[in-house]
Formats: C-alpha cells, sequence, structure tokens
C-alpha cells in the first residue's frame, strides 16, 4: 500500500508569469494529491490566477492546497500593477522584471520561511537567491527549470564545449559534442553566451551556482519521453532530478482543462461545439505561447500560408493585435467562415488540444505548449522564437520525429522570424496530408499513450515523485 505523507509542507514559489505559474500549479495540485500540506507562494495580484485553479480542482482526495502572498516591495521602479509578466509588454522591462525586479522578494520571502519553516521549498530558476534563502534555515530548495531534459542537457552542453566557436559562419551546423543523438545546430540559433560580464551573465552565473547547492531539480516530463537525456543530465551531468510530468495531465476535468493562466476569451462550449462539427484531424491549431506577439506583417503571411493550406484551423492571436486588422488579407475572415476560428486574446488551449478534431499544432515550442502537444498526441509545426524553444524544436523534429520546422533561422526575433506564407503552407501541409504525416502521427500517438501511462500507479513518474516525497520525509535526509 502506498504511504501517506501527512507531516510534509511544501512551499512552490513560481515566477510570475503564466509558463511558470501553470505548471508550478499543476506541481502543487499533484503534490497535494499526496497529502503533502502544499502552500503556493506568490504577489497579491497574482492570487486570482491561482485561486480559481485551485478552486476548480478541489477534491475529496486531495489535502487543502494555501496561498500565501508577499508584497513586492515599493522600491520596485516598476508601474504600479505590475506583479506579472503579463501586465508589461516592453521586452526590456520583462527581462528587468525577470531578473532584477523579483529579487526585492527575496527580504518577504525569507521572512515567510522564518514564520513558517516549511520542510521543502520548489522555487522557480529565475529565483536563484532561493537556494541562499532557503540554507539559512537548513530548508532544501528544489528548482524548477519548467524545460525538458533535452533542453537543460543541450543549453549545458552548448556552455561547456562552446562548439560554435568552431565554425566559420553564422549558418554553418555544428555537431553538440557529447550529447547522444548527433544533434546539430547553427550558431544563429543558439542564445548569446557571452562572457563579457554583462548583467545578464551575472544573471545566468548565478543560476548555476544556485542549481550547483540546490538540493535538485523536479522535470515536468516523462522518463520515456525522453530517456537518453534524462540519463545524460543525471549520470553525465550529473544532477539529482525528478521526472513527474507531464503536469497539465493531472486536470482531468473540463473545467480544469479549460481554466489554465486565466480566463479564455471564448466560451469553451463554443469552442467544442466548433470543433465537434470537424472530422478527425482535420483543424490545425495555431498558438505561441503566453509572450509572443507578432507585428501585423508576420500575422499577415500566417493568415495567407493557412488560407493557402486549404486546411481548417483554430488561430490564436495575442490581445491588443485587433485594432486596425489591416495586416489580415482582404476579405479573409468573411472566406474562412466556418473553416478558420479566430480566437482573439486567450484560448483553452489543453481543451482544444485534446479534441480529436485537432490534427496539428503550430507551435512557439514553450515546453509547456510541446509537452501538452505530445500528451494528447498532435504532431506539430515548430516555430521557435527564443528561450530554449530552437532545442525543442531539435526535440521534436529530429529526435522524437513529430513534426517538422517552418524554418526559424535566428534565435530571438520576437517579431515571428520573417516566415513567409509559403513556407506556412508547406510546413502544415507535410504534417496535415502529405506522405509522412501518417507516420508522425501514429509516433505521436504512440507518445501520448506513454504520456499518461507515465503516470499511473507503478509507473516512471509516479515513482519518481513517490522517491521525492519519500526521501524529503526521511528522518535520514
Ligand atoms: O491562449 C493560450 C496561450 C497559452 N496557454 C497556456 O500557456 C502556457 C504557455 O506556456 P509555454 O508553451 O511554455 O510558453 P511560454 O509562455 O512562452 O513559456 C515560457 O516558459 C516556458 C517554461 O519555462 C519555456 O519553455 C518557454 O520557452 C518560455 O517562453 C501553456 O500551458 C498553454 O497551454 C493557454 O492556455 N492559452
Amino acid at each position: 500500500m502506498e504511504r501517506k505523507h501527512s507531516t510534509l509542507h511544501i512551499f512552490f514559489f513560481p515566477l510570475m508569469a503564466h509558463g511558470h505559474m501553470i505548471p508550478m500549479i499543476d506541481m502543487a495540485k499533484l503534490f497535494a494529491t499526496k497529502d503533502v500540506k502544499v502552500t503556493i507562494i506568490t504577489t497579491p495580484l497574482n492570487v486570482p490566477f491561482i485561486s480559481k485553479a485551485i478552486e476548480i480542482s478541489k477534491t475529496h482526495q486531495s489535502k487543502e492546497i494555501n496561498i500565501q502572498t508577499i508584497n513586492f516591495p515599493t522600491e520596485s521602479g516598476l508601474p504600479e500593477g505590475c506583479e506579472h509578466v503579463d501586465s508589461i509588454s516592453s521586452p526590456e522591462l520583462r527581462s528587468i522584471f525577470i531578473k532584477k525586479t523579483t529579487k526585492l522578494l527575496q527580504k518577504p520571502f525569507e521572512e515567510l520561511l522564518l514564520q513558517q519553516h516549511p520542510n521543502c521549498v520548489v522555487a522557480d530558476v529565475f529565483f536563484p537567491w532561493a537556494t541562499n534563502s532557503t540554507a539559512k534555515f537548513g530548508i532544501p530548495r528544489l528548482i524548477f527549470h519548467g524545460c525538458s531534459f533535452f533542453s537543460l542537457c543541450a543549453n549545458e552542453v552548448m556552455r561547456l564545449h562552446e562548439p560554435y566557436n568552431n565554425t566559420s559562419s553564422d549558418s554553418e551546423l555544428f555537431v553538440l559534442p557529447d550529447l547522444p543523438g548527433e544533434i546539430k545546430m547553427t550558431r544563429l540559433q543558439v542564445a548569446n553566451f557571452s562572457k563579457n560580464g554583462t548583467e545578464v551573465d551575472k544573471f545566468w552565473e548565478e543560476v548555476r551556482e544556485s542549481e550547483a547547492t540546490s538540493y535538485g531539480v523536479v522535470v515536468n516530463s516523462f522518463y520515456e519521453l525522453e530517456p537518453a537525456y534524462a540519463d545524460y543530465y543525471r549520470n553525465v551531468l550529473g544532477r539529482r532530478a525528478w521526472h513527474i510530468g507531464p503536469l497539465s495531465l493531472c486536470n482531468r476535468e473540463k473545467e480544469q482543462k479549460a481554466y489554465r493562466g486565466k480566463e479564455a476569451s471564448i466560451d469553451e462550449h463554443e469552442c467544442l461545439k466548433w470543433l465537434d462539427m470537424k472530422n478527425v484531424n482535420s483543424v490545425v491549431y495555431v498558438c505561441f505561447g503566453s509572450m509572443a506577439s507578432f507585428p501585423g506583417s508576420q500575422l499577415g503571411e500566417i493568415a495567407m500560408g493557412l488560407e493557402a493550406s486549404k486546411q481548417q484551423f483554430i488561430w490564436v492571436i495575442s490581445k491588443g493585435k485587433e485594432d486596425g486588422e489591416e495586416w489580415l488579407p482582404e476579405g479573409f475572415e468573411k472566406r474562412m467562415e466556418g473553416k478558420g476560428l479566430i480566437i482573439r486574446g486567450w484560448a483553452p488551449q489543453t481543451l482544444i488540444l485534446e479534441h480529436e478534431a485537432i490534427g496539428a499544432f503550430v507551435t512557439h515550442c514553450g515546453w509547456n505548449s510541446t509537452l501538452e502537444g505530445v500528451s494528447v498526441g498532435v504532431p506539430m509545426i515548430t516555430w521557435p522564437l527564443g528561450a530554449e524553444q530552437f532545442y525543442n524544436e531539435k526535440l521534436v523534429t529530429e529526435v522524437l520525429k513529430i513534426g517538422v520546422p517552418v524554418g526559424v533561422k535566428k534565435w530571438g526575433d520576437i517579431e515571428g522570424g520573417g516566415i513567409k506564407w509559403d513556407a506556412i503552407e508547406k510546413a502544415v501541409k507535410m504534417v496535415m496530408i502529405e506522405e509522412n504525416a501518417e507516420e508522425m502521427r501514429n509516433k505521436a500517438f504512440e507518445l501520448a499513450r506513454m504520456a499518461k501511462q507515465a503516470l499511473e500507479d507503478g509507473a516512471s513518474s509516479h515513482l519518481s515523485l513517490n522517491a521525492l516525497i519519500q526521501e524529503l520525509d526521511s528522518p535520514l535526509r
């Protein structure tokens, strides 16, 4: 019989960005089902995002989830009300918010540790200072990167070996040395690894130190998805890691899937009704996560590409782009009536993705979206923009072989990479209707089966989570 763990109290402290809060809330819910006392730490304006997700997930089988707020000190320098990445539109200010402003939370966070003395803290990778804070009180700190094993490994290999230094041009391919799978990339696809002592470099150095001295890493993935990289991360790079995903699958009720991050801009019933009228695997879902916002020119190319592909689609366009939509080809929406559904704002993504009518996912390869696609067996058209997304593209297209790249060449082009309509048309057709589509779909389907299996009693993620809880609960730790 499985042991109950009623004495543990764990803090979960996500960065205030949807791509981080969504999986950490899921993680907290998962731990609560193991009878662990769980507290999510955030700032006051972020409480509604969390409380609604918790409210609709209440069950008799899980412990209550607490929310504890700490205030941003007044010297944050940001306009009032900026407590979430979503409320800041400039990429530069977002970077300041993530890498600098959040440091101001250290003091109030330590006061909370003193008051409540939890047994463990799972804190976001963007809070490197949390390792020192917890050490002051003898509390183990786990890091949540929010990324795949593959990208964690590739990133470290890139940093250690700097293979891009041996190329003569930005577009020449080089191999990531030592990493399983002969993964090739170009210098253009790599984030800047400068060692110029800039603020950003210093920040990542702090992150590395905090990881080295932390208790370990929790990973939103499952072993069968990327076994070679899970092994490499542990055995070659020497990290202590627990894989406990896919976290999104802990939401079983429709209501939980419909509300993730924030209220959807479309009535979920209306959206599902629209999908119910479509054939199996006949609709492309297009969404670029919680942060990307493309200029009109790039959106215009997407519209033309979708139309040229002759495939039905649901296309999520982030808010702010609806004003003066002169970028839409003339008469586009009229022509697409019944064929295409545009959601302006926020979509109930996991609910849409799991619908049998969805046949492909055009994604920016944020890890949550990628894993959500994998978990429901949908092949992908990969359109990475920045962060670790180019690594995820490699995983999807070359390791798992469940997708094709749309052809973005350069890391960090948040405007979309200047992808033209014909490249979009081609990639969409390849995944939806062409020769290899069936093979990709079968592979994706098999991975989805494994994803669900991983969370079952006695399977990989279930065992890993239990092992972690048991270790944290052990008097010998
Ligand atoms: O209309 C939308 C848009 C997004 N989502 C959800 O929002 C999350 C988005 O996460 P992700 O796909 O990872 O994208 P980002 O928000 O861009 O995530 C950031 O954080 C991730 C985790 O660290 C990284 O993998 C990404 O590269 C980084 O950009 C997912 O759960 C989506 O289901 C919705 O529910 N509706």
